[in-house]
């Protein structure tokens, strides 16, 4: 029963809990996915009746010991009530909520999200930002105090060479992380740890424009620290989105207190960069050396004008934060699928030797012809879908959404590992083939652009995705081109679980043979 008592703040507490949803427009306009005059009512939608509906009980009633399913495997609950009553259901996981997993809705609601698209913030982090009366991190914001972070940061993301730009020092990044693959006799837990500092390393080239020193060398004091706590931070969010943890609403819980602990020293730590960015804007400008074309994110915002210190390490903070656990965990299913499927693996290491040799860097030519890695990423985020649902989004409108009507101002959940498998033939099958432009087939499987979406959609979709992505693939290049990767008897046949992002029941056992 102690489960149960978990799950009063259950799976979906990140939506109820302190959530602050900008008001919604006045829903003049209805914009269709199929025609109004035919859709069915709001009242209508299928879903969980009776007493499913009553606030708490009804969302304790899904849970063990009531039914088999646990926070850990709520994806299973949703596909199976998705079973029972068709491709849109209503529920109320102590919140209301719609689950939709019709590509062709999710196109009717990214259409019709707005100018400023709305999403629910994790009410863990919304309770830091009141009580320490703080802008909120702009992953957790809305409406035009969004908009006037994330445009200046799109204006620079739009650009081929954003992430392009980054290739040298990154390339640098995962020459060292194969080093340590190649040198030390790694355990399992070390593994997922290595995972994380490689991420961590990676992404702080972007945001904090220097090496952290994660993975060997100098590394100081405060950027260990910073190390450490962004990584329990995500354990503590997964607790809280689990409802494992008392809602810190009403009083400062311990828990609370430690959260606010940490999220204090990631501010510090980000502050203290940001600073030193604008000290180098100074100076460079001082020198006239300073180029504002440069594509170097953190200087570029930096030299912004309508952007104060605290916005640009508020932006560089949120960029991180999303870089770190996300890409790690992601990146370690993507080496269990190729240690899954060694044919795969070695088309792949064929092209990758075929373009770049045994020695070579990582180029940006060398990028563009590498399609099969990209199939293969494309087709590893497929098959173990990233996150544990899929995106949010509250609309400004009306719309109609498999044939029913939704009013403006609905928790929408688009969930997207089901489509991620349904639209696909031999779903289980890790086959990077299947997103070939030589394939007859894929056109027919790439019929619905929306049906696999690992970054979001739309004008609030994954700021960090181009960079998710090369990392991906530069770590991945650079171990395949030297290494093969296997896996250890026990962690072959590896389940996987969610707490934001996926990751192994188990610590992942990799072996790496030099070829
Ligand atoms: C495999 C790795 C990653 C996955 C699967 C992922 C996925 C996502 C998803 C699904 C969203 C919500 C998008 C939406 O609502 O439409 C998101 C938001 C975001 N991501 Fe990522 N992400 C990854 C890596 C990164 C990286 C490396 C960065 C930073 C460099 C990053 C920065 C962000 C930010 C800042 C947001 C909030 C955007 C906003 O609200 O404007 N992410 N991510």
């Amino acid at each position: 029963m102690a489960m149960t008592r978990h799950l009063l703040k259950a799976s979906f507490r990140q939506l109820t809990s302190g959530q602050r949803v900008l008001p919604v427009r006045a829903a003049s306009t209805v914009n269709v996915g199929t025609d109004q005059v035919e859709a069915r009512p709001f009242e209508e939608m299928p879903g969980p009746k009776g007493i499913y509906q009553w606030p708490v009980i009804g969302a304790i009633l899904h849970f063990k010991p009531f039914t088999k399913y646990t926070p850990e495997s709520f994806q299973s609950l949703i596909n199976q009530l998705f079973d029972t009553h068709g491709p849109i259901f209503k529920a109320n996981f102590g919140f209301k909520s719609i689950w939709v997993s019709n590509p062709a809705d999710f196109e009717t609601v990214y259409r019709n999200e707005g100018k400023y698209p709305q999403r629910t913030p994790l009410g863990l982090s919304v309770q830091y930002f009141k009580r320490n009366n703080l802008k909120m991190d702009m992953s957790s914001i809305n409406g035009e105090e969004w908009h006037a972070l994330r445009t200046p940061l799109n204006k620079r993301l739009m650009k081929a060479d954003s992430a392009l730009y980054y290739l040298g020092p990154q390339n640098a990044v995962a020459d060292d992380f194969v080093k340590i693959l190649e040198s030390r006799d790694l355990k399992a837990v070390d593994q997922a740890d290595l995972f994380y500092r490689y991420a961590s390393e990676s992404i702080g080239v972007v945001t904090f424009n220097q090496r952290l020193g994660y993975l060997g060398g100098q590394v100081d004091e405060d950027s260990e620290r910073f190390l450490e706590t962004t990584k329990s931070m995500f354990q503590q969010m997964g607790i809280f989105i689990s409802g494992k943890a008392l809602s810190p609403n009403w009083y400062r819980t311990s828990f609370y207190r430690e959260y606010e602990r940490s999220y204090n020293l990631l501010y510090r730590v980000s502050d203290k960069h940001a600073r030193k960015a604008k000290d180098l804007i100074e100076q460079k400008t001082r020198d006239g050396t300073l180029n504002t074309d440069e594509p170097n994110l953190l200087l570029s915002l930096a030299s912004e004008k309508g952007l104060s210190e605290a916005d640009v390490s508020n932006i560089m903070l949120s960029m991180y934060f999303a870089g770190t656990d996300s890409t790690a965990k992601n990146l370690q299913v993507f080496f269990y699928n190729l240690a899954k499927n060694p044919d795969k693996q070695e088309i792949l290491r064929k092209e990758i030797l075929e373009v770049i040799g045994d020695n070579g860097p990582v180029t940006d030519h060398a990028l563009a012809k590498m399609t099969y890695l990209k199939a293969c990423l494309k087709e590893s985020f497929r098959l173990n879908y990233p996150l544990i649902t899929g995106t949010v989004r509250i609309l400004p409108v009306d719309v109609v959404l498999s044939g029913y009507k939704v009013p403006a101002g609905q928790i929408l959940t688009m969930f997207n590992p089901r489509p991620a498998r349904l639209n696909f033939e031999d779903p289980d099958k890790f086959l990077p083939e299947r997103w070939l432009r030589s394939n007859e087939s894929r056109k027919q499987d790439s019929t619905n652009k929306m049906a696999v979406l690992p970054f979001g959609h739309g004008p609030k979709n994954c700021a960090g995705r181009r960079f998710a992505v090369q990392e991906m693939y530069l770590a991945t290049a650079k171990v395949v081109q030297k290494l093969k990767i296997e896996l250890e008897p026990e962690s072959w046949n590896t389940k996987f679980k969610y707490s934001m992002f996926i990751e192994p029941e188990k610590p992942l056992k990799f072996k790496y043979s030099k070829l």
